[in-house]
C-alpha cells in the first residue's frame, strides 16, 4: 500500500498529475458498442449526441477471432471523431488475457488524449488496480497526455467481491465500479442463466392462512446485497456506483425496474447494450422534475439547512436538506447537459413555488 503522503504522486516521471477528486460528469448511460462490427461503428456519429457515455467494447461480446480489428476499430473512430460532451471510454480485454497489454499499449499511445476511462474487467483486488495505474502511469508520460486517463472496474469475481473496498480506494485514478452480473453469477455458481435482472425462483411467500387459501408470492431482487454492497464501497471512496447491463433487450419495462432499483440505491447509470436501453436509462437516470421541484423547494425553505420545519406534513431537517441536496445537484449536473431536462426541472418548480 503506497502512504497517504504519495497516494497522489505521479507515477511515472512525465504523468500527468492525478485526479484529487472524480469529476462529476453525467453518466446515466454508458452505451457498449463492438468497434469491429460495421453496422454498430456505423452508428456511432448519431448515437454519440444522444448518450453520456459511449463505449468502445474490446471484451467479452467480442470474437476472439475480432479483437485486433475492434482495437483497431476503436483507434480509426476515436481518431476521426469529435464526440463533443460525450465522454468516451474503452472496457480492456481482461488482464489475465493475451490481449490486455496491447490493449493499453495500443489505445493510450494513439488516442489517449480522446479517452476519458479505461474500464477493466474481471478485477479481483487492488493488485489488478496498481498494475493498470504504474502502466497507464508510464504510457501516459510516453503520449505526453496532459489530464489522467480514469479507470472504471467491474465487479464480477468472489474476489473482487471479497476486496471491494479496497478496490475503490486503490488508486486516485478509480473513477467507478459496475456490476458485472453475468460473469459473477457464473463465478459465485449461482444458479441463473440471465445477464442481470430477477429470478422467478428468488421469492418469499406468505405465510399459509391455515385454510387451503392460495398463498401469494413475491419476487426478490437477486442483486439487492451486491448493489448496495458496491455503492457503499464506492460512496465510502468518493466514486462512482453504475449498475451493469441487462441482457433481455425486448423486456425494456423489467429493465426499467432493475435500473431504478440501481437508481434509488445510489448508482449514477447502467450500461446500455443495445440502443432501446439508452432511453430507459435516461428516463430512470434523470430524477423526476416533481422530485427536483420538492428537492429544491424544501432547500429554500430550509435556509442554511440547520433546524427543523414542517412543510406539507413532513419534517424537514438537516439530514433531508441533505437528501434534498444530491437529488437538486444531480438535477443541476444534468441540467447543464440537457436542455429539454433544465426546462422540465425549470418549469416544475416554478409551478410548486407558485403554489405557496
Ligand atoms: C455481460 C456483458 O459483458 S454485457 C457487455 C457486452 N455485450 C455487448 O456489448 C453487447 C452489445 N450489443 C450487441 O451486441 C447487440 O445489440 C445484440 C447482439 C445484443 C443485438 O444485436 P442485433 O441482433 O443486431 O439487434 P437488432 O437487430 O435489434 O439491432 C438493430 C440495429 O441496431 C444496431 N445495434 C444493435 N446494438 C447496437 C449497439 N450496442 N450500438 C449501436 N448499434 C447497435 C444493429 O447493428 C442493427 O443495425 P441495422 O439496423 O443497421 O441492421
Ligand atoms: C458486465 C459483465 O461483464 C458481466 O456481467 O459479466
Ligand atoms: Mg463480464
Amino acid at each position: 500500500m503506497r502512504s497517504p503522503k504519495d497516494f497522489f504522486r505521479p507515477l511515472a516521471v512525465g504523468a500527468p498529475q492525478p485526479v484529487r477528486e472524480v469529476p462529476f460528469r453525467p453518466s446515466r448511460m454508458i452505451h457498449f458498442f463492438d468497434p469491429s462490427n460495421p453496422k454498430m461503428a456505423a452508428k456511432v456519429p448519431d448515437i454519440a449526441p444522444t448518450v453520456d457515455v459511449l463505449l468502445g467494447n474490446l471484451e467479452d461480446a467480442v470474437a476472439a477471432d475480432r479483437k485486433e480489428a475492434a482495437r483497431a476499430g476503436l483507434v480509426e473512430i476515436a481518431a476521426k471523431a469529435d464526440f463533443g460532451d460525450t465522454q468516451l471510454w474503452t472496457r480492456i480485454n481482461s488482464l489475465d488475457s493475451p490481449w490486455a497489454l496491447d490493449d493499453l499499449l495500443t489505445l493510450v499511445g494513439a488516442v489517449g488524449h480522446k479517452l476519458d476511462v479505461v474500464m477493466v474487467p474481471k478485477v479481483e483486488g487492488a493488485q489488478d488496480i496498481h498494475y493498470v495505474d504504474r502502466l497507464l502511469a508510464q504510457l501516459e508520460a510516453k503520449a505526453g497526455l496532459e489530464r489522467p486517463i480514469l479507470v472504471h472496474a467491474i465487479l464480477e469475481t468472489p474476489s473482487g467481491m471479497a476486496n471491494v473496498e479496497e478496490i475503490a480506494g486503490a488508486s486516485p485514478r478509480m473513477q467507478g465500479i459496475s456490476l458485472g452480473p453475468a460473469d459473477l453469477a457464473a463465478s459465485r455458481r449461482m444458479k441463473t442463466t440471465r445477464v442481470g435482472g430477477g429470478h422467478p425462483g428468488y421469492l418469499v411467500r406468505q405465510d399459509p392462512s391455515g385454510d387451503d387459501a392460495p398463498r401469494a408470492t413475491f419476487q426478490q431482487d437477486l442483486w439487492h446485497y451486491t448493489v448496495a454492497r458496491m455503492v457503499d464501497a464506492c460512496a465510502a471512496h468518493g466514486i462512482l456506483p453504475y449498475y451493469g447491463p441487462f441482457g433481455d433487450i425486448k423486456d425494456t419495462l423489467a429493465c426499467e425496474d432493475q435500473f431504478r432499483n440501481a437508481f434509488l440505491l445510489g448508482c449514477v447509470g447502467a450500461w446500455s447494450l443495445h440502443p432501446v436501453q439508452i432511453a430507459v436509462a435516461k428516463r430512470v437516470f434523470s430524477p423526476e422534475p416533481g422530485e427536483v421541484a420538492w428537492a429544491r423547494r424544501v432547500m429554500a425553505a430550509m435556509g442554511d439547512g440547520t433546524g427543523a420545519v414542517m412543510i406539507d406534513g413532513k419534517m424537514q431537517d438537516d439530514a433531508t436538506f441533505k437528501q434534498c441536496r444530491v437529488v437538486a445537484e444531480l438535477a443541476d449536473a444534468l441540467a447543464a447537459r440537457d436542455p429539454e431536462l433544465r426546462a422540465a426541472y425549470d418549469a416544475a418548480t416554478t409551478a410548486v413555488l407558485d403554489q405557496e
